[in-house]
Protein backbone atom coordinates (compact mmCIF):
# COMPACT_ATOMS: atom_id res chain seq x y z
CA UNK A 1 0.00 0.00 0.00
CA UNK A 2 0.90 3.50 -0.64
CA UNK A 3 -0.45 6.15 1.54
CA UNK A 4 -0.19 10.05 0.80
CA UNK A 5 -1.03 11.85 3.76
CA UNK A 6 -1.86 15.82 3.93
CA UNK A 7 1.42 16.00 1.43
CA UNK A 8 2.41 19.81 0.78
CA UNK A 9 5.17 20.86 -1.14
CA UNK A 10 6.21 24.05 -1.91
CA UNK A 11 9.32 25.52 -3.48
CA UNK A 12 10.90 28.73 -3.16
CA UNK A 13 10.03 31.14 -0.01
CA UNK A 14 7.56 33.96 1.31
CA UNK A 15 5.94 35.92 -1.87
CA UNK A 16 7.83 34.23 -4.93
CA UNK A 17 7.24 30.51 -3.30
CA UNK A 18 4.92 28.39 -5.70
CA UNK A 19 2.86 25.38 -3.95
CA UNK A 20 3.19 22.85 -6.10
CA UNK A 21 1.19 20.04 -4.34
CA UNK A 22 -1.42 21.60 -2.09
CA UNK A 23 -3.26 19.29 0.52
CA UNK A 24 -2.77 15.62 -1.39
CA UNK A 25 -3.77 12.29 0.51
CA UNK A 26 -4.63 9.61 -1.31
CA UNK A 27 -4.02 5.68 -0.97
CA UNK A 28 -2.75 3.13 -3.94
CA UNK A 29 -3.34 -0.43 -3.54
CA UNK A 30 -0.43 -2.80 -3.98
CA UNK A 31 -1.08 -4.09 -7.18
CA UNK A 32 -3.06 -1.26 -8.97
CA UNK A 33 -2.39 0.37 -12.00
CA UNK A 34 -2.95 4.27 -10.62
CA UNK A 35 -2.99 6.82 -13.26
CA UNK A 36 -2.55 10.72 -12.03
CA UNK A 37 -3.47 13.12 -14.81
CA UNK A 38 -3.37 16.80 -15.19
CA UNK A 39 -1.83 19.90 -18.03
CA UNK A 40 1.60 21.24 -17.18
CA UNK A 41 2.25 22.50 -13.94
CA UNK A 42 -0.21 20.53 -12.11
CA UNK A 43 1.94 19.13 -9.95
CA UNK A 44 2.27 15.37 -11.12
CA UNK A 45 6.12 15.15 -11.54
CA UNK A 46 6.45 16.71 -7.81
CA UNK A 47 4.47 14.25 -6.86
CA UNK A 48 5.48 10.97 -8.33
CA UNK A 49 9.01 12.21 -7.13
CA UNK A 50 8.05 12.18 -3.41
CA UNK A 51 7.24 8.96 -3.91
CA UNK A 52 10.16 7.53 -4.69
CA UNK A 53 12.04 10.17 -2.46
CA UNK A 54 13.89 12.49 -4.67
CA UNK A 55 11.65 15.45 -3.24
CA UNK A 56 11.01 15.58 0.29
CA UNK A 57 7.59 17.05 0.91
CA UNK A 58 7.37 20.38 2.99
CA UNK A 59 5.22 18.70 5.05
CA UNK A 60 3.12 15.51 5.06
CA UNK A 61 3.90 11.68 5.18
CA UNK A 62 4.63 9.20 2.27
CA UNK A 63 4.42 5.66 3.22
CA UNK A 64 5.08 2.72 0.91
CA UNK A 65 4.49 -0.61 2.98
CA UNK A 66 5.97 -0.09 6.24
CA UNK A 67 8.68 2.40 4.83
CA UNK A 68 8.15 6.89 5.78
CA UNK A 69 10.00 7.33 2.79
CA UNK A 70 9.55 10.99 3.58
CA UNK A 71 11.60 10.50 6.88
CA UNK A 72 14.70 8.24 5.33
CA UNK A 73 17.60 9.79 3.92
CA UNK A 74 20.86 7.96 2.58
CA UNK A 75 21.46 4.66 2.83
CA UNK A 76 18.08 3.97 3.70
CA UNK A 77 17.05 5.62 1.02
CA UNK A 78 18.88 4.01 -1.42
CA UNK A 79 18.22 1.04 -0.55
CA UNK A 80 14.38 1.65 -0.56
CA UNK A 81 14.83 2.92 -4.12
CA UNK A 82 15.48 -0.65 -5.34
CA UNK A 83 11.89 -1.26 -4.21
CA UNK A 84 10.64 2.00 -6.20
CA UNK A 85 11.77 2.17 -9.24
CA UNK A 86 11.02 4.70 -12.56
CA UNK A 87 10.64 5.12 -16.47
CA UNK A 88 11.13 7.88 -17.71
CA UNK A 89 9.33 9.81 -21.22
CA UNK A 90 13.07 10.41 -22.37
CA UNK A 91 14.27 6.76 -21.44
CA UNK A 92 17.71 8.10 -19.91
CA UNK A 93 19.88 4.99 -20.95
CA UNK A 94 23.78 5.22 -21.26
CA UNK A 95 24.06 5.75 -24.97
CA UNK A 96 27.64 4.21 -24.52
CA UNK A 97 25.90 0.48 -23.22
CA UNK A 98 24.89 -2.05 -25.14
CA UNK A 99 21.47 -3.10 -24.52
CA UNK A 100 21.85 -6.29 -22.05
CA UNK A 101 24.73 -3.97 -20.33
CA UNK A 102 22.11 -1.40 -20.02
CA UNK A 103 19.52 -3.59 -18.34
CA UNK A 104 22.56 -4.79 -16.42
CA UNK A 105 23.86 -1.88 -15.14
CA UNK A 106 21.53 -1.38 -11.31
CA UNK A 107 22.36 -5.12 -10.79
CA UNK A 108 25.81 -4.15 -10.99
CA UNK A 109 25.50 -1.52 -8.83
CA UNK A 110 23.53 -3.77 -6.59
CA UNK A 111 26.20 -5.89 -6.57
CA UNK A 112 24.98 -9.15 -8.00
CA UNK A 113 27.69 -11.51 -8.77
CA UNK A 114 27.90 -11.73 -12.95
CA UNK A 115 26.38 -15.24 -13.88
CA UNK A 116 23.33 -14.69 -11.77
CA UNK A 117 23.17 -10.59 -13.49
CA UNK A 118 23.33 -13.09 -16.89
CA UNK A 119 20.85 -14.56 -15.94
CA UNK A 120 18.21 -12.20 -14.68
CA UNK A 121 19.20 -9.80 -18.12
CA UNK A 122 18.31 -13.09 -19.96
CA UNK A 123 15.25 -13.54 -18.47
CA UNK A 124 13.99 -9.71 -18.37
CA UNK A 125 15.32 -9.46 -22.06
CA UNK A 126 12.71 -11.86 -22.66
CA UNK A 127 9.70 -10.53 -20.57
CA UNK A 128 9.97 -7.42 -22.52
CA UNK A 129 10.17 -8.97 -25.85
CA UNK A 130 13.78 -7.85 -27.06
CA UNK A 131 15.48 -11.68 -27.57
CA UNK A 132 17.86 -10.83 -30.73
CA UNK A 133 18.65 -7.14 -29.78
CA UNK A 134 20.45 -7.77 -26.82
CA UNK A 135 24.10 -6.21 -28.77
CA UNK A 136 22.50 -3.08 -29.90
CA UNK A 137 23.29 0.34 -28.96
CA UNK A 138 20.24 2.68 -27.88
CA UNK A 139 20.72 4.57 -31.46
CA UNK A 140 20.31 1.52 -33.22
CA UNK A 141 16.64 0.97 -31.86
CA UNK A 142 13.42 2.63 -32.02
CA UNK A 143 11.62 4.78 -29.51
CA UNK A 144 9.16 1.48 -28.82
CA UNK A 145 12.26 -0.59 -28.58
CA UNK A 146 14.42 2.09 -26.36
CA UNK A 147 11.44 2.18 -23.65
CA UNK A 148 11.50 -1.75 -23.60
CA UNK A 149 14.66 -1.39 -22.19
CA UNK A 150 13.85 1.45 -19.76
CA UNK A 151 11.35 -0.98 -18.33
CA UNK A 152 13.34 -4.10 -18.11
CA UNK A 153 16.57 -1.73 -16.59
CA UNK A 154 13.57 -0.41 -14.00
CA UNK A 155 12.44 -4.22 -13.49
CA UNK A 156 15.94 -5.23 -13.01
CA UNK A 157 16.29 -5.25 -8.86
CA UNK A 158 12.57 -6.60 -8.75
CA UNK A 159 11.20 -3.59 -7.78
CA UNK A 160 7.27 -3.55 -5.82
CA UNK A 161 6.28 -0.20 -7.42
CA UNK A 162 7.14 0.98 -11.00
CA UNK A 163 6.82 4.76 -11.27
CA UNK A 164 5.96 5.83 -14.82
CA UNK A 165 6.92 9.66 -15.82
CA UNK A 166 4.49 10.14 -19.32
CA UNK A 167 6.34 6.97 -20.24
CA UNK A 168 4.78 7.33 -23.83
CA UNK A 169 4.62 10.64 -24.69
CA UNK A 170 7.84 10.29 -26.93
CA UNK A 171 6.09 7.39 -28.66
CA UNK A 172 3.55 7.46 -31.92
CA UNK A 173 0.05 5.70 -30.99
CA UNK A 174 1.04 2.45 -31.93
CA UNK A 175 3.71 1.76 -30.34
CA UNK A 176 2.11 3.74 -27.37
CA UNK A 177 -0.60 0.82 -27.26
CA UNK A 178 2.25 -1.76 -27.39
CA UNK A 179 4.13 -0.41 -24.68
CA UNK A 180 1.09 -0.10 -22.46
CA UNK A 181 -0.17 -3.52 -23.25
CA UNK A 182 2.97 -4.29 -21.84
CA UNK A 183 3.49 -3.12 -19.14
CA UNK A 184 -0.59 -4.49 -18.01
CA UNK A 185 1.52 -8.06 -18.99
CA UNK A 186 4.16 -7.05 -16.36
CA UNK A 187 1.51 -5.98 -13.77
CA UNK A 188 -0.70 -9.07 -13.84
CA UNK A 189 1.98 -11.36 -14.05
CA UNK A 190 4.41 -9.51 -11.47
CA UNK A 191 1.64 -8.39 -9.48
CA UNK A 192 3.69 -5.06 -9.20
CA UNK A 193 2.21 -1.64 -8.36
CA UNK A 194 2.31 0.72 -11.21
CA UNK A 195 1.97 4.51 -10.25
CA UNK A 196 1.97 6.69 -14.23
CA UNK A 197 1.95 10.35 -14.29
CA UNK A 198 0.10 11.53 -18.22
CA UNK A 199 -1.80 14.02 -19.75
CA UNK A 200 -3.31 11.77 -22.14
CA UNK A 201 -6.85 10.10 -21.39
CA UNK A 202 -6.47 7.46 -23.40
CA UNK A 203 -3.54 6.00 -21.15
CA UNK A 204 -5.51 6.09 -18.30
CA UNK A 205 -8.20 4.50 -20.11
CA UNK A 206 -6.16 1.81 -22.05
CA UNK A 207 -4.47 0.47 -18.19
CA UNK A 208 -5.08 1.77 -15.21
CA UNK A 209 -7.62 0.85 -12.71
CA UNK A 210 -8.25 4.55 -11.11
CA UNK A 211 -7.16 7.74 -11.83
CA UNK A 212 -6.90 11.23 -9.65
CA UNK A 213 -7.28 14.60 -11.48
CA UNK A 214 -5.07 16.73 -10.68
CA UNK A 215 -5.02 20.55 -11.13
CA UNK A 216 -3.32 23.73 -9.51
CA UNK A 217 -1.60 21.02 -7.13
CA UNK A 218 -4.90 19.49 -6.20
CA UNK A 219 -6.26 16.40 -6.61
CA UNK A 220 -9.83 17.01 -7.92
CA UNK A 221 -11.06 13.98 -9.02
CA UNK A 222 -10.19 10.56 -7.75
CA UNK A 223 -12.11 7.09 -9.04
CA UNK A 224 -12.54 4.31 -10.39
CA UNK A 225 -11.85 4.54 -14.33
CA UNK A 226 -15.02 3.44 -15.93
CA UNK A 227 -17.01 5.78 -13.10
CA UNK A 228 -15.39 8.80 -14.02
CA UNK A 229 -15.47 8.38 -17.82
CA UNK A 230 -19.01 7.75 -17.13
CA UNK A 231 -20.00 10.94 -15.14
CA UNK A 232 -17.36 13.23 -14.89
CA UNK A 233 -17.44 15.70 -11.87
CA UNK A 234 -14.58 18.38 -12.16
CA UNK A 235 -14.77 20.75 -15.43
CA UNK A 236 -11.20 19.79 -16.06
CA UNK A 237 -11.87 16.00 -15.71
CA UNK A 238 -15.14 16.33 -18.24
CA UNK A 239 -12.46 18.15 -20.81
CA UNK A 240 -9.86 14.94 -19.98
CA UNK A 241 -12.97 12.29 -20.95
CA UNK A 242 -14.05 14.32 -23.93
CA UNK A 243 -10.13 13.56 -25.25
CA UNK A 244 -11.48 10.23 -26.37
CA UNK A 245 -14.77 10.12 -26.01
CA UNK A 246 -15.60 13.31 -28.67
CA UNK A 247 -13.19 13.33 -31.30
CA UNK A 248 -12.69 16.18 -33.86
CA UNK A 249 -14.54 13.60 -35.83
CA UNK A 250 -17.27 13.28 -33.62
CA UNK A 251 -17.52 17.17 -33.92
CA UNK A 252 -17.25 17.24 -37.64
CA UNK A 253 -20.42 15.12 -38.00
CA UNK A 254 -22.44 16.96 -35.61
CA UNK A 255 -21.97 20.33 -37.41
CA UNK A 256 -22.14 18.55 -41.15
CA UNK A 257 -25.97 17.20 -39.69
CA UNK A 258 -26.94 20.37 -38.05
CA UNK A 259 -26.36 22.02 -41.80
CA UNK A 260 -28.03 19.05 -43.49
CA UNK A 261 -31.01 18.69 -41.24
CA UNK A 262 -31.53 21.76 -39.05
CA UNK A 263 -34.18 20.10 -37.61
CA UNK A 264 -34.72 17.78 -34.91
CA UNK A 265 -33.15 16.71 -31.10
CA UNK A 266 -29.60 16.07 -30.69
CA UNK A 267 -28.88 13.35 -28.16
CA UNK A 268 -26.26 12.01 -26.63
CA UNK A 269 -26.55 8.73 -25.19
CA UNK A 270 -23.88 7.16 -22.66
CA UNK A 271 -24.06 3.31 -21.95
CA UNK A 272 -21.73 1.63 -19.20
CA UNK A 273 -21.15 -1.72 -18.65
CA UNK A 274 -23.83 -4.09 -19.99
CA UNK A 275 -25.46 -1.58 -20.98
CA UNK A 276 -23.42 -1.55 -24.23
CA UNK A 277 -24.71 -4.63 -25.14
CA UNK A 278 -28.92 -4.29 -25.02
CA UNK A 279 -31.12 -2.96 -28.33
CA UNK A 280 -32.09 0.09 -26.31
CA UNK A 281 -32.04 1.31 -29.66
CA UNK A 282 -34.13 -0.95 -31.57
CA UNK A 283 -36.96 -0.65 -28.73
CA UNK A 284 -36.55 3.18 -29.08
CA UNK A 285 -37.61 2.95 -32.67
CA UNK A 286 -40.06 0.33 -32.11
CA UNK A 287 -42.02 2.15 -29.13
CA UNK A 288 -41.87 5.89 -30.62
CA UNK A 289 -42.91 7.52 -33.82
CA UNK A 290 -39.75 9.37 -34.06
CA UNK A 291 -36.99 9.03 -36.90
CA UNK A 292 -33.90 8.29 -35.68
CA UNK A 293 -30.45 9.56 -36.98
CA UNK A 294 -27.11 8.31 -36.26
CA UNK A 295 -24.96 11.07 -35.80
CA UNK A 296 -21.89 9.25 -34.33
CA UNK A 297 -21.18 6.49 -31.99
CA UNK A 298 -18.17 4.69 -30.55
CA UNK A 299 -16.89 1.94 -27.77
CA UNK A 300 -14.23 2.39 -25.30
CA UNK A 301 -13.01 -0.43 -23.22
CA UNK A 302 -11.41 0.90 -19.55
CA UNK A 303 -10.28 -1.64 -17.42
CA UNK A 304 -13.11 -2.04 -15.32
CA UNK A 305 -15.62 -2.73 -18.04
CA UNK A 306 -16.90 -1.25 -21.61
CA UNK A 307 -17.92 2.82 -21.99
CA UNK A 308 -20.04 3.73 -25.02
CA UNK A 309 -21.68 6.84 -26.37
CA UNK A 310 -23.89 7.51 -29.59
CA UNK A 311 -25.29 10.90 -31.10
CA UNK A 312 -28.60 10.61 -32.35
CA UNK A 313 -30.89 12.99 -33.88
CA UNK A 314 -34.72 12.90 -32.44
CA UNK A 315 -37.11 14.01 -35.37
CA UNK A 316 -40.58 14.17 -34.48
CA UNK A 317 -43.21 15.94 -32.47
CA UNK A 318 -41.76 17.80 -29.34
CA UNK A 319 -43.61 15.50 -27.06
CA UNK A 320 -42.89 12.33 -28.29
CA UNK A 321 -39.09 13.24 -28.39
CA UNK A 322 -39.51 14.30 -24.46
CA UNK A 323 -41.34 10.66 -23.88
CA UNK A 324 -38.49 8.78 -26.17
CA UNK A 325 -35.91 10.66 -23.89
CA UNK A 326 -37.64 9.43 -20.77
CA UNK A 327 -37.57 6.10 -21.79
CA UNK A 328 -34.05 6.01 -22.75
CA UNK A 329 -33.52 7.33 -18.96
CA UNK A 330 -35.78 4.66 -17.63
CA UNK A 331 -33.68 2.29 -19.63
CA UNK A 332 -30.51 3.64 -17.22
CA UNK A 333 -28.86 4.90 -20.24
CA UNK A 334 -27.35 8.27 -19.54
CA UNK A 335 -28.89 10.77 -21.85
CA UNK A 336 -27.95 14.42 -22.39
CA UNK A 337 -29.92 16.85 -25.00
CA UNK A 338 -26.74 18.73 -26.80
CA UNK A 339 -28.72 20.64 -29.58
CA UNK A 340 -32.25 21.89 -30.36
CA UNK A 341 -33.58 23.24 -33.48
N1 LIG B 1 12.52 22.40 -8.73
C1 LIG B 1 11.56 23.32 -8.84
N2 LIG B 1 11.77 24.59 -8.44
C2 LIG B 1 10.79 25.52 -8.50
N3 LIG B 1 9.56 25.30 -8.99
C3 LIG B 1 9.29 24.04 -9.42
C4 LIG B 1 10.27 22.99 -9.38
N4 LIG B 1 9.71 21.87 -9.88
C5 LIG B 1 8.44 22.19 -10.22
N5 LIG B 1 8.18 23.50 -9.94
C6 LIG B 1 6.90 24.20 -10.16
O1 LIG B 1 5.88 23.44 -9.51
C7 LIG B 1 4.69 23.41 -10.30
C8 LIG B 1 4.32 21.97 -10.60
O2 LIG B 1 5.31 21.42 -11.50
P1 LIG B 1 5.35 19.90 -11.95
O3 LIG B 1 6.55 19.73 -12.83
O4 LIG B 1 5.22 19.02 -10.76
O5 LIG B 1 4.02 19.80 -12.81
P2 LIG B 1 3.62 18.74 -13.92
O6 LIG B 1 2.15 18.53 -13.78
O7 LIG B 1 4.46 17.54 -13.80
O8 LIG B 1 3.92 19.48 -15.27
P3 LIG B 1 4.91 19.04 -16.46
O9 LIG B 1 4.20 17.91 -17.14
O10 LIG B 1 5.01 20.27 -17.30
O11 LIG B 1 6.20 18.64 -15.80
C9 LIG B 1 4.98 24.25 -11.53
O12 LIG B 1 4.50 25.55 -11.30
C10 LIG B 1 6.50 24.25 -11.62
O13 LIG B 1 6.97 25.41 -12.25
Amino acid sequence: MIRLTDIDKQYGVGANSISAVDGVTLEIADGEIFGIIGYSGAGKSTLIRLLNGLEKPTSGRVEIGELEISAIKGKDLREARQKVSMIFQHFNLLWSRTVKDNIAFPLEIAGVRKAQRERKVAELIELVGLSGREHAYPSELSGGQKQRVGIARALANDPEVLLCDEATSALDPETTDSILELLTGINERLGLTIVLITHEMHVIRKICHRVAVMEAGKVVELGNVLDVFQAPQAPITKRFVSQVTESAEAKQAIEHIKEELPTGTLVKLVFVGDRTEQPVLASLIRKFNVDVNIVQGNISHTRGGAYGTLILQLVGGAALIDEAIQYLHEQDVQTEVIGND
